[in-house]
């Protein structure tokens, strides 16, 4: 499982994205050849080795011969349908204009379809975002991952006029990604930096575990008194931890909640997509006997969680760590025993059956069917499946 994530310490923009993923090494004769069959003209891409501030890096420059045509989605998608691009391809560079269209559509107070792109609709734009999607494609990672994001500070000049950094298009599009200004003045996240993170980027946040298999440098084009790079780094799963991933738990320590409230509260976190959720017995301050709440879920589900903990329990706050988890690989399966039909869960490692475990309702259902112990039921039942294990 490849992960690409794209440390934006300096920021990201659509030909540093360009360059980051064509320095991992993807075919640059390909990548050509792909972007040719988008029916435009008009622009030269020259892609070259080059150094900035000591850091060796591929640096793509798109040298347009339009004069900033106003183009709306409706001409971009004629462009890009018109292509023989891959469908996902297509697909994927239609969502982007999309979303730019619709961040556009909010700042300038028109519906997405009246939106007239100015610099982000030219030449250069569409081969930046149709091009990162045919990197995305050929790289094809099963994640996109990346840090918050440096965006720059002061203004920018435009056809818009003088613009606040981050220009405006540029902070709609990372709303919901963490920011911040390290004080370098400019714009180091641009309108087509921060949509190429809204379309692909799954989570941000610190490089996540994995093993850099390959790295890549993409070049801005101003000198900063940082290195103006985006830094791409494609992450291999570790060998024995293919069956790896992240969860995010949460807790919340209760010691004045009626407890007959706890079973609403569990059923309705689960219902909200935790993977886990369970009770602990605890003292707390003032040796008052309490409860711990826990909560394991994916963490995209993080925020919809807690603030559900903070809604529905007496609780003033939520505690949350990112925690590693190693899982077998689970199918549910029915199986015929003797006792009847019995939902089982199959774990396997590595292809390898591990484990047989009935349903526990169906159990019941058996016993009281057979008007037998439930001990009994499960007893014959895992003694039946077990024998049956490997087949
Ligand atoms: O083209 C348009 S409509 C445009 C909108 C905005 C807003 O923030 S609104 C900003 N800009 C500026 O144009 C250049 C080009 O952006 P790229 O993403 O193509 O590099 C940049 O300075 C934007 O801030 C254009
Ligand atoms: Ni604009």
């Amino acid at each position: 499982m490849d992960v690409l994530y794209l440390d934006c310490f300096s920021g990201i923009s659509g030909d540093m994205f360009l360059g980051a993923l064509l320095d991992l090494g993807v075919d640059v004769r390909e990548f050509l050849a792909e972007l040719k069959k988008l029916p435009l003209s008009g622009y030269e891409i020259e892609i070259k080795k080059s150094v900035k501030k000591g850091i060796f890096g591929t640096d793509v420059y798109i040298k347009c011969h339009e004069h900033h045509p106003h183009r709306g989605l409706k001409e971009i998608y004629g462009i890009i349908d018109g292509s023989s691009l891959k469908p996902e391809v297509k697909q994927k560079s239609k969502e982007a204009f999309l979303k730019l269209a619709v961040a556009e559509g909010k700042i300038h107070g028109k519906p997405p379809e009246e939106i007239h792109f100015h610099e982000v609709g030219a030449v250069d734009s569409i081969v930046d975002i149709v091009g990162a999607c045919i990197l995305v494609d050929m790289l094809n990672p099963a994640k996109v991952s990346a840090s918050p994001v440096n965006v720059g500070c002061g203004t920018v000049a435009c056809a818009h006029g003088v613009l606040p950094v981050p220009a405006p298009a540029t902070m709609e599009l990372l709303k919901g990604v963490p920011v911040y200004s390290s004080g370098e003045e400019g714009e180091l996240a641009t309108p087509t930096g921060a949509l190429l993170l809204s379309v692909f980027a799954e989570e941000f946040g610190p490089m996540p575990r994995g093993i850099p298999a390959k790295i890549g440098y993409g070049l801005g084009k101003k000198d900063r008194r940082i290195p103006n790079v985006l830094r791409a780094v494609l992450l291999k799963a570790e060998e024995d931890d293919a069956e790896t991933d992240r969860v995010v738990v949460m807790e919340a320590n209760i010691d004045d909640m009626n407890p007959q409230l706890y079973e609403e509260i569990m059923e309705s976190l689960f219902q909200k997509g935790a993977l886990d959720v369970f009770l602990t017995p605890i003292i707390m301050k003032k040796s008052r006997p309490a409860v711990k709440l826990s909560c394991i879920a994916p963490p995209d589900k993080r925020r919809e969680l807690a603030e559900a903990i903070l809604k529905e329990t007496t609780t003033i706050g939520v505690r949350f760590y990112e925690a590693h988890r190693m899982k077998l690989e689970r199918e549910i399966e029915t199986r015929s025993t003797p006792l009847g039909e019995v939902r089982v869960k199959v774990s396997k490692r590595g292809g390898e059956i591990v484990r047989v475990t009935p349903e526990y309702d169906d159990i019941r259902e058996i016993s009281r069917k057979f008007g037998i112990p439930v001990l009994e039921a499960y007893r014959d039942i895992v003694g039946f499946l077990n024998k049956d294990k490997c087949k």
